[in-house]
C-alpha cells in the first residue's frame, strides 16, 4: 500500500519508514503537517499516518485538509498518539481521522491495523467504483464524467492547454431496437463503449451520458488532434458491424462533435452546450461523421 508518514522526530520517523516499509509498505515520510499535505495533494495515497503533534500543521488539521478536499479516492488517516494524549481521541476522529495508534508503536499493533485499513480502503474503492460505473458499459456514468470533466477543465486551467470534449450519438439508434429488440439494442451499446475504449489512450476517459450517448475527455487535446482521435473512433464503430444472437450483425455509426476548452473561463457546462451544437451539425449533415464547434471567445 502507499502510505504517507508525517512525523516531525526524525528518529521516530525513520522507525515508522523502516517498519512499514518491512511490511511491504511503499513509504513517503516528511517532517511536517504542511510538508505532508503537499505530498498528499500530489499523489494518491492509500494511507497517511502522522504524529499528532507537528510544526506548521498538526495531524487533526491535515485530517480536516485531507476531508475538506473531496478526491475521487479515500484516503484512511491514522494519528500517532502518546499514551498522556489519549483523551484527544474523539478531537481526532471529529477532525476526520479514521484510527489511532499509540507510541512507543508495536509493529504487531501497527501491523494489524494497516490490515483493517486495507480492508475499509478495498470497500471504500468497491463502493466508489459501483457508484461511478454505468451498469450497461461498464463505463464512467454521467455523474462520474461530469465530476472528471470539472477535474479536467482545473487541471487545464491551472497547466495550460486545451481540453477536448466530444459527445457521440449512435446513428438512428432507435431503428435498431425498433428492428431488433431493446436487448439487441443493448448489445450494440456494449460493443461501441468496448471499441471507444480500445480506440483510446489510457488517460483519455470516457463515459455514457445517457441512452445512445457518450462522452469522450481528451487530455491536452487541441482541434487537430481531437478530431484525428473523433474519426479514428468513428472508423472503429463503422467499420465491422456488431455480430448479434442468432447469427446476425448489425451495422451502426456514430455522429461525433467536439468542443475544445482554451481557457479557465470555458465552463463545463459552455463546452458541453458546444460539442452539442457540433453533434447537431454532424447529424444534420448526414451523420456517421465529426464536426468542430469553436467556443465563443469570453
Ligand atoms: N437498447 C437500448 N436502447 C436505448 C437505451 N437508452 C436509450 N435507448 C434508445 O435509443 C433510441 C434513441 O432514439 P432517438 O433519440 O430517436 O435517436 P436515433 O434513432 O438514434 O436517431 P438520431 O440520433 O437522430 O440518429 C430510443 O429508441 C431509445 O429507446 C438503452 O439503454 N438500451
Amino acid at each position: 500500500m502507499k502510505i504517507l508518514v508525517a512525523e516531525d522526530d526524525a528518529t521516530s520517523r525513520l522507525v515508522l519508514g523502516a517498519t512499514l516499509r518491512s511490511l511491504g509498505h511503499d513509504v513517503t515520510a516528511v517532517e511536517d503537517g504542511a510538508a505532508a499535505l503537499e505530498a498528499w495533494r500530489r499523489d494518491e495515497y492509500g494511507l497517511v499516518i502522522s504524529d499528532w503533534l507537528m510544526p506548521l500543521l498538526d495531524g487533526p488539521g491535515l485530517c480536516r485538509h485531507i476531508r475538506a478536499e473531496h478526491r475521487p479516492h479515500y484516503t484512511y488517516v491514522v494519528l500517532l498518539t502518546s499514551l498522556e494524549g489519549k483523551g484527544n481521541y474523539l478531537s481526532g476522529i471529529e477532525a476526520g481521522a479514521d484510527d489511532f495508534v499509540t507510541k512507543p508503536l508495536d509493529r504487531d499493533v501497527l501491523a494489524a491495523r494497516l490490515s483493517v485499513a486495507e480492508r475499509i480502503i478495498g470497500l471504500h474503492e468497491a463502493l466508489r467504483v459501483e457508484a461511478t460505473r454505468d451498469r450497461l458499459t461498464g463505463l464512467l456514468n454521467r455523474g462520474a464524467i461530469l465530476d472528471a470533466l470539472q477535474r479536467e477543465l482545473l487541471r487545464a486551467a491551472r497547466e495550460g492547454g486545451p481540453t477536448a470534449t466530444m459527445l457521440l450519438d449512435v446513428d438512428h439508434f432507435k431503428h435498431v431496437n425498433d428492428t431488433y429488440g431493446h436487448l439487441v439494442g443493448d448489445i450494440v451499446l456494449r460493443e461501441i463503449a468496448q471499441r471507444l475504449q480500445l480506440t483510446l489512450r489510457p488517460y483519455d476517459r470516457v463515459g455514457r451520458f445517457g441512452g445512445e450517448e457518450f462522452i469522450v475527455l481528451i487530455t491536452d487535446g487541441d482541434a487537430d488532434q481531437s478530431a484525428l482521435i473523433a474519426e479514428r473512433i468513428r472508423t472503429a464503430v463503422a467499420a465491422e458491424p456488431v455480430d448479434v444472437p442468432g447469427g446476425e450483425s448489425v451495422s451502426v455509426t456514430v455522429s461525433i462533435g467536439i468542443a475544445i476548452g482554451q481557457s479557465a473561463a470555458d465552463a463545463a457546462d459552455g463546452l458541453l452546450a458546444a460539442a452539442d451544437i457540433a453533434l447537431y451539425r454532424a447529424k444534420a449533415n448526414g451523420r456517421d461523421r465529426v464536426e468542430v464547434e469553436p467556443m465563443p471567445a469570453s
